[in-house]
């Protein structure tokens, strides 16, 4: 069984306070891009062999001992995990890796387990990847509201810096929090090809942490990109395209200078 974990990046991302559990309320639109990391898996009689980066300490492990605990060990799983995403990148990477193998092993070995806790105890952004598509998030962002959107091009630039979320929510101060995110009005603007009036409340941490991440969003912005933010904790920036020519063009300008990959999000195909 072969399974595609998209990368997810943040259409907005408002801090709206801090939680007495010292986590963050959030109010933020997920998007799944048309790329990210592959998972090979197939059953096996018991227990879990895992070929990947961090061995037992890898997402995607945890979420397979997560899933088969919770079920009674009603078999073994095979995960081979070959990573094409960026660490630590704002790109939900490793959540996503592990919303895939809760949603493979459901299918191997249905079970009546609390899908949406097991998720959320892996992570805050592990229950959207469940989901996929476009989707509003609250919470810490587990409480998700499926929305509708036309596919769009997007360019995401990674370099430099890993930005490690705990880190980076650690640098949030008061004056980083914001009001919720005018969604219709983010959603409208998408739809007609204008800068959409959205903010991510985590890039003045990130830059009071890495002054030189500023550059990166200008030069992004210099390529004709629109709505261009960081995602998520950072440091991958993002940036919406006309089309696909105009996508591909602004890739082939940021591949000499870092990690960088294109391709739709809000449905569409799997490319590049
Ligand atoms: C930055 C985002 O990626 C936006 O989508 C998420 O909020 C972070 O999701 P994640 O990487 O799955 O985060 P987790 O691994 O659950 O939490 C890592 C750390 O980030 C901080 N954290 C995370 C989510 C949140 N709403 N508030 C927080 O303060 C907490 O210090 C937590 O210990
Ligand atoms: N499957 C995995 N893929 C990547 N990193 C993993 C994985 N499992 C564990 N990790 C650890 O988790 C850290 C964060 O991984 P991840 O790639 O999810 O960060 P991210 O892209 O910033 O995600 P987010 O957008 O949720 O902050 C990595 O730096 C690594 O130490």
């Amino acid at each position: 069984m072969e399974r595609l974990a998209q990368a997810k990046v943040n259409l907005g991302l408002s801090l709206l306070g801090r939680r007495p559990d010292g986590y963050h309320e959030l109010h933020t639109l997920f998007a799944a891009l048309s790329f990210g990391d592959r998972l090979l898996l197939e059953p096996i009689p018991e227990g879990i062999e895992f070929r990947g980066p961090y061995g037992q300490k890898n997402l995607a492990y945890r979420a397979a001992r997560a899933y088969l605990e919770a079920a009674g060990w009603p078999g073994g799983v095979r995960i081979v995990l070959e990573k094409a995403l960026p660490e630590g990148a704002g790109l939900g990477g490793g959540s996503s890796d592990a919303a895939q193998v809760l949603l493979a092993l459901k299918e191997l070995y249905p079970a009546a387990v609390d899908f949406p806790a097991l998720a959320l105890s892996l992570g805050a952004d592990v229950p959207f990847f469940l989901l996929g598509g476009v989707a509003e998030a609250r919470g810490v962002g587990e409480r998700l509201r499926p929305l509708l959107l036309s596919p769009l091009w997007a360019v995401v630039f990674a370099q430099g810096p890993r930005l490690p979320t705990p880190k980076v929510y650690g640098e949030a101060r008061p004056h980083d929090y914001g009001p919720e995110l005018p969604v219709e009005a983010i959603l409208r603007a998408l739809g007609r090809g204008e800068e959409p009036p959205y903010w991510n409340s985590l890039e003045g941490p990130a830059f009071r942490l890495h002054p030189e991440l500023r550059r990166v969003k200008e030069e992004l912005r210099s390529l004709g990109l629109r709505g261009v933010l960081m995602s998520g904790s950072g440091s991958a920036f993002f940036g919406l395209a006309e089309d696909e020519a105009h996508a591909r063009r602004a890739a082939e300008a940021l591949r000499p200078k870092g990690y960088v990959r294109y391709g739709t999000l809000g449905g569409g195909h799997a490319l590049h």
